[in-house]
């Protein structure tokens, strides 16, 4: 969960809100530049020292020693600035810096805060004190924002430094705290610069990252989930966490989504099966065709649409020799794909789908008015450049997609590489939004979400519980579900994605986790 941690009281949760701005570097440095300018020199650091030693405290509050590890730039200031706070407030406890550079080649905050630290009888460590226990506290101020990658330079001596005390922290026995992004990240896209891929996940010990100022998308997708751990964020009172000023003249690039109210909403006595909306799933290449039986991905996907809501889910599988009698879920109507009237349902379309599904793509692009597309139906679009057309054109006869590709299919639609989506997930699920001019929905850790009109959501939900065969199907059925019930396509596929990752998080320990479990337990 992400928590909010006030220089004045004691941090609390942020879960309760909605949309939290998340700003890339360029737009940071200008919110900090904005805010330096109202506040005697040298504040912002000062306050980042005092919040960074106030959460270290409340981490690690057995802690006999703390370790921090100081870098080039001003993050390493933050660090300096932190061993003083934490040494004036721990008498007992040994508060030890190392450091990649002399204090005069500093940023001049930085020096500053050096000499603060040294006044203050911190005691300097070339390396991770061997003695460090888990109980007490490594601190990661090697470099924040301001990494940038130099494949030209030949490595100096203080590079090989702080790659050196980058590996100490790395590999430290206990809790590590970063301070704005585990260092080697780049926080505009979650990904190690390539230099510092190495110390990518090796490290077993707690993580958790103090963000200075703002958020930033890097926190929360792609690699940085795993490298940063639980997240912190102090905006230095500059009333970015109150949505207030300075944020307000600098566009953020996303928002992060986190849904306060997961409470289905409340159900009018009046109501009846046609007040929640239809869902119809196409999907399940059988086993005859190629030997290959996809079925049960259209059925969770059918379930899944049936346990969020929906008021009536047909599934039409494409299977000529799909076992006749009761189906398994008899709530579910069972339909021959000639025989569904495809223009009136909410329609999620390709789970499971194989070859087969491709001869029905040009009549269900045509028809359905709400249309969600997943897995094989996205493969045979990004094969076919006819029906990549025809689902370019459905936006401009008000007929709304959402694509929901996991990277490979994200690759195959943009024709590019798995990698080089992973590089940048935001971008391209923009791009996905925006070439076929629809809701995307780029999976996989810290969910994308972006619309046409340049709009993009991370998800703060999920973990690697639903790193399982099916739970994509899951999530289909359920945004099919809250679209049909008359959220908006943004809306459902946030609120589809939120809700999915949230049953993930709430999974009780003792109960064996499969796609179709999830299905069945959407949190409602
Ligand atoms: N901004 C804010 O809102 C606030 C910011 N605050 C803090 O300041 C931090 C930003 O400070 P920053 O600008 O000095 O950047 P930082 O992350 O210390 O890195 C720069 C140093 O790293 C080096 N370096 C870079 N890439 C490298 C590489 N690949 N390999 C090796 N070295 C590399 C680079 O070297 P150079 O290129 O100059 O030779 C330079 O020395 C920010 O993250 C936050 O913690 C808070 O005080 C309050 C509000
Ligand atoms: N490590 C992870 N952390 C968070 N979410 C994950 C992780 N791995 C997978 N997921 C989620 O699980 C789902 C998997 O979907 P997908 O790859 O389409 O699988 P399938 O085709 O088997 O249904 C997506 O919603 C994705 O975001």
């Amino acid at each position: 969960m992400l928590r909010i941690s006030s220089l004045d009281a004691p941090p609390t949760s942020i879960s309760e809100n909605q949309g939290w701005p998340l700003f890339n570097t360029s737009a940071t440095r200008q919110i900090e530049k904005a805010c330096a300018s109202r506040l005697p020199p040298h504040t912002l650091m000062e306050r980042a020292g005092l919040a960074i030693a106030r959460l270290a405290m409340a981490l690690a509050p057995h802690a006999q020693r703390i370790w921090i590890a100081c870098g080039p730039g001003n993050n390493g200031g933050d660090g300096f600035e932190a061993a003083t706070q934490l040494q004036v407030r721990l008498p007992h406890t040994r508060i030890m810096v190392s450091q990649v550079r002399e204090p005069s080649q500093l940023p001049a905050d930085a020096q500053i805060s050096w000499h603060k630290a040294q006044q203050a009888g911190v005691q300097w460590v070339s390396n991770c004190p061997s003695d460090l226990s888990p109980q007490d506290l490594c601190i990661d101020a090697l470099l924040g924002i301001g990494i940038h990658h130099r494949a030209d330079r030949k490595p100096s001596d203080a590079d090989q430094r702080l790659q050196q005390l980058l590996k100490q922290v790395t590999q430290s026995v206990c809790p590590v705290l970063c301070l704005d992004i585990a260092s080697g990240l780049d926080a505009n896209t979650g990904q190690y610069l390539p230099e510092f891929a190495p110390h990518a996940m090796s490290n077993p010990s707690p993580r958790h990252t103090l963000a200075l100022l703002t958020l930033q998308p890097g926190l929360f997708t792609a690699q940085g989930r795993d490298a940063c751990g639980q997240i912190w964020w102090n905006d230095l009172g500059c009333g970015i966490a109150s949505h207030q000023a300075d944020a307000s003249t600098t566009q953020p690039v996303a928002h992060l989504s986190t849904i306060a109210n997961l409470q289905a909403k409340p159900r009018q006595h009046t109501s009846h099966k046609g007040s929640f909306g239809d869902v119809a799933v196409l999907g399940g290449e059988g086993l005859s065709q190629r030997g290959l039986s996809m079925t049960g991905a259209a059925w969770l996907a059918a379930l899944a649409a049936l346990h969020s809501g929906a008021g009536r889910v047909m599934l039409a599988l494409l299977d000529e020799h799909a076992p006749q009698g009761i189906p398994p879920w008899p709530e579910i109507m069972l339909r021959r794909p000639s025989a569904q009237d495809w223009s009136q349902p909410t329609v999620v379309c390709g789970c499971g789908g194989g070859e087969a599904v491709q001869a029905w793509l040009p009549h269900i692009l045509g028809q359905a008015p709400q249309l969600v597309l997943d897995a094989d139906a996205l493969n045979a679009i990004a094969a076919s450049p006819a029906l990549a057309q025809q689902l370019t054109a459905r936006a401009a006869r008000q007929q709304p997609t959402i694509l929901t590709p996991h990277p490979l299919e994200a690759a195959r639609l943009l024709q590019t590489s798995t990698t080089a989506i992973q590089a940048h997930r935001l971008q391209a699920c923009l791009q996905l939004a925006q070439k076929f001019q629809c809701t995307a929905l780029l999976k996989g850790s810290g969910t994308v979400i972006a619309n046409a009109q340049r709009k993009i959501w991370v998800n703060s939900s999920g973990n690697a519980r639903l790193a399982s065969g099916g739970t994509g199907d899951v999530l289909a059925g359920l945004i099919g579900a809250l679209w049909a019930q008359g959220s908006n396509a943004d809306e459902a596929a946030i609120q589809g994605a939120f809700k999915h990752g949230h049953t993930a998080d709430q999974w009780p320990a003792d109960r064996p986790f499969s796609a179709g479990a999830l299905a069945m337990h959407l949190a409602q």
